[in-house]
């Protein structure tokens, strides 16, 4: 990138809530990168929000049949009145029977059938509304009816999602907007109908500006939340939920799945003798070295105040013991007198360790790490009853 093109994306991400990092950018086009946290806060937003969409419009749809009583003939209130009844029915089930389980797909499972209930209502009321020869105030409340797919659109921006998203959730409306209106389906004529399709696209763009957005505060509101300040590793809390999340996704696939326990070496005496901001520098260098060579896909999480916990999905004994290795060949940072920062380091496996929970697993990983320190330090242990490695003692 040229200074020019720098200095606008610069501007531009500037522009973003949260002032997201560059990684996360790309989160706002795609979901398919997400943090599996994020992934699970969001899927549970997005079915309560529709859930509150489905409540309001319980609501206010059968409210709707005391304009239709007074503006339309019999039967044709009559026959509306039965579809909004209908409407409002399916309405109040979703709003009553449907949960989130914190998976993206039932949430979209959600919002799809929060789209089908007006979809159908504007299909079958549509259809009915053409047949009548409608004059005056009636053929203005009718030519109402028109608007949902608007509102539909409209109602996308109550939704944080990626681009991609709101592009899939769209396309069907507009595709067969587009189809009716070349069949001439539509009872508008050719320019009213595309001022109208054109209006449709409007509200659509800034429907999905309006998601992208929330979306962006959202992945800036995760972050704060599951992250450290100090050292940007995952704080605790989101740490027992992602263990939660991997171990049960391990038991469920029957994966492997391997957890590091890491606790610094005499990292008492850096406070004691450099001062506090010193010991915080080097838990900073060290958070950035271990996460500059971890594997994608593994979460380092700060477990407490200089002892830190490596989850590694997919990930058998052996395969954790060699990238432990690759980690503390890399170092971990150098200690303020000099020297090599060390760390003694507990691994476990929960198939191979036969835990039973994730916290069994923790455990596990725990009294080897505490091995490794009754062992002399700086070392690794991922088997009972004795180190499997130990490298520089
Ligand atoms: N600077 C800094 N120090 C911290 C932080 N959190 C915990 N500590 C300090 O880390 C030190 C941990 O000391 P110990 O548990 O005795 O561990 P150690 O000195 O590394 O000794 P061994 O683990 O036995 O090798 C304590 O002095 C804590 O005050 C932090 O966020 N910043």
């Amino acid at each position: 990138m040229n200074q020019f093109s720098e200095m606008i994306w610069h501007r531009l991400t500037g522009l973003m809530p949260g002032e997201l990092t560059q990684g996360e950018l790309g989160w706002l086009f795609s979901p398919h990168t997400h943090l599996s946290l994020l992934a699970r806060r969001r899927a549970i937003l997005i079915v309560n929000r529709v859930r509150l969409f489905a409540f309001l419009f319980a609501v206010l749809t059968p409210i709707w049949s005391v304009v239709d009583f007074v503006v339309f003939p019999f039967p044709l209130w009559g026959q509306l009145a039965l579809m909004r009844f209908a409407a409002c029915a399916a309405f109040a089930s979703l709003l009553f029977y449907y949960r989130s389980n914190g998976d993206l797909f039932n949430a979209y499972r959600a919002i799809a059938l929060l789209f089908a209930i007006p979809t159908l209502f504007y299909v079958a009321s549509h259809t009915l509304l053409t047949s009548y020869q409608l004059t005056g105030m009636s053929a203005a409340i009718g030519a109402g009816y028109a608007f949902l797919p608007f509102v539909l659109l409209a109602g996308l921006a109550v939704f944080p999602l990626a681009i991609v998203e709101s592009f899939i959730i769209a396309s069907p409306i507009l595709i067969c907007q587009t189809v009716s209106g070349y069949l001439r389906w539509t009872v508008m004529d050719w320019p009213t109908f595309a001022g109208a399709f054109w209006l449709l696209v409007l509200i659509t763009g800034v429907a999905s500006l309006a998601g992208i957005c929330q979306l962006a505060f959202m992945i800036a509101l995760v972050r704060q939340a599951i992250r450290d300040p100090l050292t940007n590793a995952f704080s605790r809390s989101s740490g027992t939920e992602i263990m939660d999340l991997h171990f049960t996704i391990a038991q469920r696939n029957k994966e492997p799945f391997a957890v590091a326990f890491l606790d610094l070496d005499h990292f008492k005496h850096i406070n004691d003798q450099f001062g506090h901001e010193a010991g915080d520098r080097t838990l900073i260098a060290m958070t950035e070295s271990v996460t500059e060579h971890m594997r994608h896909g593994d979460v380092l999480v700060r477990w407490g105040g200089e002892e830190f916990l490596l989850i590694m999905p997919r990930t058998m004994l052996d395969q954790a013991a060699t990238a432990i290795d690759r980690l503390r060949k890399a170092g971990f940072g150098e200690r303020p007198e000099g020297g090599p920062v060390t760390a003694s380091i507990g691994i476990a496996e929960w198939s191979a360790d036969r835990a039973a929970d994730w916290k069994q697993l923790v455990e596990i990983a725990d009294q080897r790490m505490y091995a490794a320190k009754q062992g002399g330090r700086d070392r690794v242990v991922s088997g009972e009853p004795c180190p499997v490695s130990a490298v520089g003692a």
